[in-house]
């Protein structure tokens, strides 16, 4: 279980993150969302202990992360700028290092991931394109096996083959070798089906969590004619409608009360989920 209590990160006069208190049960994939600048990386190096909080305390299974090693070494942060050294040396001395360092690291399996994401071993990291560089993060991150393990968009630059790689091996290895894991994204719709918790952050405060699939029913679409589907949502909160031809889409916030449904079933509307990433958009304040 890692727990803050009353954590709260200021940058000199810029406050990161207010007061929050959070547990995070273990053995779960967490999705950390927010818009630029509201907060999550500074949550996740915090959680890995590599910022001291400037007030309140992280833990880990009861042991304070900043700068105990009971802690650190069970925790892996994989950061969108690979956070691996200075790129000179090579993608094989880095591993050794890796598995040196880390209790669970699963050499085998790191040889298996480099194959798989066609990683050179023999180049230095510095050498690598910005894809290659942020995939080579993600095997360290999963042959890590840390009980703690975190990725911050460390996904960026891979391509759609890659990513979707990445989320297979995820999945599989967690499977294999439960433990808990943050992922810190804005490819919402992509990465929603790994979340079974979503935590929202927002200008530096915890907005939501809840349970993916709790989250989904905070909205519902509704499809028709276009004429009957604006009748039908006159009053509602629309979050964003889309029109095929006579055909017309439109996004709903909040549940759907039993008139309404009745109302939708005698007109023929078809209801369906609604996306994640318009239900934070929402949230957070809309797109503007
Ligand atoms: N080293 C720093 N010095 C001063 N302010 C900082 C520093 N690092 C982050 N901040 C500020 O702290 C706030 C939170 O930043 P953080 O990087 O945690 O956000 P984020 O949610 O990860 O954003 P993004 O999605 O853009 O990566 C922002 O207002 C940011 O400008």
């Amino acid at each position: 279980m890692i727990t803050t209590s009353a954590l709260q990160v200021r940058y000199g006069d810029t406050t990161a993150l207010h007061p929050l208190d959070l547990d995070l049960p273990a053995g779960r994939i967490y999705g950390v969302l927010g818009r630029n600048g509201a907060g999550k990386t500074t949550l996740l190096s915090t959680l890995a202990g590599f910022r001291k909080p400037s007030a309140g305390t992280v833990t880990f299974d009861g042991v304070p992360v900043f700068d105990d090693a009971r802690a650190t070494t069970r925790i892996c942060l994989i950061r969108d700028d690979g956070g691996l050294g200075d790129g000179t040396d090579t993608l094989r001395d880095i591993l050794a290092l890796a598995a040196m360092l880390r209790p669970g690291f699963d050499s085998v399996y790191a040889t298996e991931l480099m194959d798989r994401f066609a990683l050179p071993r023999k180049r230095t990291l510095r050498t690598l394109s910005r894809g290659q560089r942020s995939a080579f993060g993600i095997v360290v991150g999963l042959a890590s096996r840390a009980d703690l393990t975190m990725f911050d968009e460390a996904h960026l630059g891979m391509d759609a083959p890659s990513r979707q790689l990445f989320h297979d091996e995820l999945l599989r290895d967690y499977v294999r070798h439960p433990r808990t894991v943050l992922l810190s994204t804005h490819l919402i719709e992509e990465q929603s089906p790994l979340f079974e918790q979503v935590l929202i952050l927002h200008q530096g405060r915890l907005l939501l969590r809840e349970d993916v699939d709790d989250l989904r029913t905070r909205g519902v679409s509704v499809t028709g004619p276009q004429a009957v589907v604006d009748d039908f949502v006159f009053g509602l909160t629309v979050l964003g409608e889309r029109q095929l031809g006579p055909t017309k889409e439109v996004t709903l916030f909040g549940a759907l009360d039993e008139e309404h449904r009745t109302l939708a079933r005698r007109y023929g509307l078809q209801l369906g989920p609604v996306a994640l990433q318009e239900l934070f958009i929402h949230l957070t304040g809309g797109a503007a």
